[in-house]
C-alpha cells in the first residue's frame, strides 16, 4: 500500500511541473533527468532552491535512471518512503540540511555517469554510493566532531570520540532501513544486504575529513595499479568519490558556490560563538574573528580539494576537462585576488 498518498500525489504533480517547466511540456523524466545531471559541469540541477518535494522526486528519479527499481526490485512507495524519512531526519541548519544531501547525492550521481562507472563496476556498488550519499549526513546538529568532542555530547559519550558524527549519520540511516516500509533494500538477499551494509558504513565513515590523508593516501597507493575487479580497490575509490561529492561545492559556478559557502561559513561561526559562550576550544577556521571568505576558501581549494579531485582524474582521465573547467584555477585567483 500506499503510506503518503497525499505525498506520493503531490510529488506526483511537482514532477510533472518541474520537468514541464524545464522541458517545455514534455513529460520525459528519463530523458530529462539524463540531459540534465550526466555531465557535472551542466548544473541545472542546484541552480535553483529546489522545494523539498521536488528533490525527493529527483532523488527517486537518481533511483530509477540508475535503473536500482529493476536490478534490486525496489517498490516504488517504499522508495518514496525512504526518501520522506530520510528527510524528515535531516535538520533545519544552515549548511548540513537536505539541500546539502541532495547536492552531493547529484554529484555522486554525475560522476558515476560521467566516468561510465557503471561500465565498470556492480550495481551494487553503485547502489551503495548513491545511497551513502543521500544518508552520509542525517540528523547532522551543525557542530563538528571537535565540538561533540569537547562539549562531552551523549553523541561523544556513545562512540567513544570515534568519528561521533559520521557513526551517528549511518546509525540513523539503518534506523530507517530497519522499517519494513522504508527498507529499500528489503527484497534482497541476506547477503547482498549484508554487503550493502558495510559497504555504506565504510563509505559514510570516510566522510569524516579527520581521515582525510589516510584515505587520499591508500588511494594514491593503488592508482597505479587499480584494478575494478579487485573489491580492496573498488572500497577505496567509493570512499573517495563520496569524499569528493560531498566537499565538491567549490568545483560547480560561482554563483551556485557561494550562497553554500555563506551557509558553510555561518555554521561554523555559530559552532564557534557557541564554543566561546561556553568556554570550550576554539576552532581556528571557524572563529569570525578569523575567517574570511578568501582565507578559507584558497587554502580549502588548494590544500583539500585540488589533490583529491586530480587523484580521481589520475584514474578517469574524462574528468581532466571537467576538473579544469569547475576548478579552474581562476577560481583560486578570483579569491586571492579578494585579499
Ligand atoms: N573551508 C571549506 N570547507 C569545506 C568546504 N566544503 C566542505 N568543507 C569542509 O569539509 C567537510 C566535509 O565534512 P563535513 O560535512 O563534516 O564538514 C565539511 C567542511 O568542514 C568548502 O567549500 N570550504
Ligand atoms: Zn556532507
Amino acid at each position: 500500500g500506499n503510506h503518503f498518498p497525499a505525498l506520493s500525489k503531490r510529488i506526483e504533480n511537482v514532477t510533472k511541473h518541474t520537468y514541464n517547466t524545464i522541458m517545455g511540456n514534455q513529460w520525459k523524466v528519463a530523458y530529462t533527468c539524463h540531459v540534465l545531471t550526466k555531465s557535472i559541469n551542466k548544473h541545472v540541477f542546484v541552480y535553483r532552491q529546489w522545494e523539498d518535494a521536488e528533490i525527493m522526486v529527483l532523488l527517486q528519479v537518481m533511483y530509477t535512471d540508475l535503473d536500482f527499481i529493476s536490478t534490486f526490485n525496489i517498490e516504488l512507495d517504499v522508495l518514496q518512503q525512504f526518501l520522506y524519512e530520510v528527510y524528515k531526519r535531516y535538520n533545519n541548519i544552515p549548511f548540513h540540511n537536505f539541500k546539502h544531501c541532495f547536492c552531493v547525492t547529484q554529484m555522486m550521481y554525475g560522476l558515476i555517469w560521467l566516468t561510465d562507472l557503471r561500465s565498470k563496476i556492480d550495481s551494487i556498488d553503485l547502489l551503495i554510493m548513491l545511497t551513502s550519499a543521500v544518508c552520509h549526513d542525517l540528523d547532522h546538529t551543525g557542530y563538528n566532531n571537535a565540538y561533540q568532542i569537547n562539549a562531552r555530547t551523549e553523541l561523544a559519550l556513545r562512540y567513544n570520540d570515534i568519528s561521533p558524527l559520521e557513526n551517528h549519520h549511518c546509525a540513523v540511516a539503518f534506523e530507517i532501513l530497519e522499517k519494513t516500509e522504508s527498507n529499500i533494500f528489503r527484497n534482497l538477499t541476506t547477503e547482498q544486504y549484508k554487503r550493502i551494509r558495510e559497504g555504506i558504513i565504510k563509505c559514510i565513515l570516510a566522510t569524516d575529513m579527520s581521515r582525510h590523508t589516510e584515505i587520499l593516501n591508500k588511494f594514491k597507493a593503488i592508482l597505479p595499479v587499480f584494478d575494478f575487479s579487485n573489491k580492496d580497490h573498488r572500497d577505496v575509490l567509493m570512499m573517495i568519490m563520496i569524499k569528493v561529492s560531498d566537499i565538491s561545492n567549490e568545483a560547480r559556478p560561482m554563483d551556485v558556490a557561494e550562497p553554500w559557502l555563506d551557509c558553510l561559513l555561518q555554521e561554523f561561526f555559530n559552532q564557534s560563538d557557541m564554543e566561546k559562550l561556553e568556554g570550550l576550544p576554539v576552532t581556528p577556521f571557524m572563529d569570525r574573528d578569523k575567517v574570511t571568505k578568501p582565507s578559507s576558501q584558497t587554502g580549502f581549494i588548494r590544500f583539500v580539494l585540488f589533490p583529491l579531485f586530480i587523484e580521481l582524474a589520475n584514474l578517469f582521465p574524462c574528468l581532466e576537462t571537467d576538473l579544469q573547467e569547475v576548478l579552474c584555477l581562476s577560481r583560486e585567483s578570483i579569491f586571492a585576488s579578494y585579499q
